[in-house]
C-alpha cells in the first residue's frame, strides 16, 4: 500500500509568520503524499475579541453559538485556510483548501446537548463520514488537500470541529487504501514530562503509561484530547502516530528520533 502522511499543525504555529513558513517549506518539501489539516483556535479568539466575541470552551472544546460559527467560518474556512494554500502554492506544492463540506468530504453531526450545549460543534460519526474516493482522487492528481477544521451537517449548516479530531477521522478513514503516518505538530518539541523543560520529551507513550500521566497531571488541557486522538487512530488501523515539534517535521517524517512516538 502506498504511504500517505496525515499533518495537523496547531495555532500556536498558525500565527508566527517565520515558524510557519519554515513549516510550511518543509511540508512542500516532503515526499509522496500527504494532507495538511491545520488548526487556528487562537486566531479566532483574537479576532473574535476584536468583534466582541469571548472565547468560552469546555474540555478543550469551543462553544459555537451562532455567531461564533460565522467567526470560525471566515477565520478558518477563509482567512487562515486560503493564506495556507497561497503560501504552499509560492513553494510549489499544489494545495487545494477544504472544508468538510467541499466535495462531501467530511460529514458530521452536531453534539448532542448533555450536560454543555456546545452549539454549532460536529461530531465525525465514523469512517463512512469521510469521502474517501474523492480524497483519493485528489492525492492521485497530485493534489495535497489541506483542511480547515469545519465540517457540515448534510443539511445546511457548517459545524465547528476540533482539528485533531480531523486529522485523527481522516487517517482513520484513509487507512483502507493507504499505509497512513499521523503527525501531531505544535510549538513543543514532544509530549513533555516537564512543561517547563523543552529538553524532557517522553520518547514513547502507550495507554498505561497515559493513564499513569493524566493521573499525575503531567499531561492536561488540549494534551488529553489529542493523545485521545491518536490512540482513536492506532486502535482503527492507523500504521503510526507521532507528535513533535513543527520544526521537526522532516526527521519525524523519516522516523527518526524527534518527537513522541505513541503506541497502543
Ligand atoms: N505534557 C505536556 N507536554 C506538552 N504540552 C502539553 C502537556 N500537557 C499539556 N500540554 C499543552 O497542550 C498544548 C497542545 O495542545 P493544543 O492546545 O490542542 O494545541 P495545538 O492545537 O496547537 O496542537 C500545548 O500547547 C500545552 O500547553
Ligand atoms: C469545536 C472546537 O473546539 N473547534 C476548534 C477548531 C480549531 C482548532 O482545533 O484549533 P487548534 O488546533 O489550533 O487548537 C476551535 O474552535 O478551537
Amino acid at each position: 500500500m502506498q504511504e500517505l502522511n496525515i499533518i495537523k499543525i496547531g495555532g500556536n504555529i498558525l500565527d508566527k509568520p517565520t515558524q510557519l513558513h519554515r513549516f510550511l517549506s518543509d511540508f512542500a518539501s516532503l515526499p509522496g503524499a500527504r494532507i495538511l489539516v491545520h488548526g487556528g483556535g487562537k486566531i479566532a479568539s483574537t479576532i473574535g475579541q476584536r468583534l466582541g466575541i469571548t472565547p468560552k470552551y469546555v474540555d478543550g472544546r469551543r462553544i459555537t453559538d451562532a455567531e461564533t460559527l460565522e467567526l470560525v467560518t471566515m477565520v478558518y474556512g477563509g482567512l487562515i485556510n486560503k493564506q495556507v494554500v497561497a503560501h504552499l502554492q509560492a513553494l510549489h506544492c499544489n494545495a487545494m483548501g477544504l472544508t468538510g463540506a467541499d466535495a462531501n468530504t467530511i460529514l458530521a453531526s452536531k453534539r448532542t446537548v448533555l450536560e454543555v450545549d456546545y452549539g454549532f460543534a460536529g461530531d465525525v460519526a465514523g469512517n463512512k463520514s469521510i469521502n474517501v474516493e474523492v480524497l483519493h482522487g485528489m492525492l492521485a492528481l497530485g493534489i495535497t488537500p489541506v483542511f480547515a477544521p469545519l465540517t457540515h451537517d448534510g443539511d445546511g449548516s457548517l459545524l465547528n470541529t476540533n482539528a485533531d479530531t480531523i486529522a485523527s477521522v481522516l487517517a482513520t478513514a484513509l487507512a483502507s487504501r493507504y499505509q497512513v503516518k499521523l503527525t501531531y505538530c505544535f510549538e513543543k518539541r514532544g509530549v513533555l514530562q516537564d512543561a517547563t523543560d523543552d529538553d524532557s520529551v517522553i520518547a514513547q507513550i502507550d495507554r498505561e503509561k497515559f493513564l499513569e500521566l493524566k493521573e499525575t497531571g503531567v499531561v492536561s488541557a488540549g494534551m488529553i484530547p489529542k493523545l485521545d486522538n491518536a490512540f482513536a487512530a492506532l486502535t482503527q488501523g492507523v500504521r503510526a502516530v507521532q507528535i513533535g515539534d513543527a520544526a521537526e517535521i522532516n526527521d519525524i517524517v523519516a522516523g527518526g528520533k524527534a518527537g513522541t512516538l505513541i503506541t497502543l
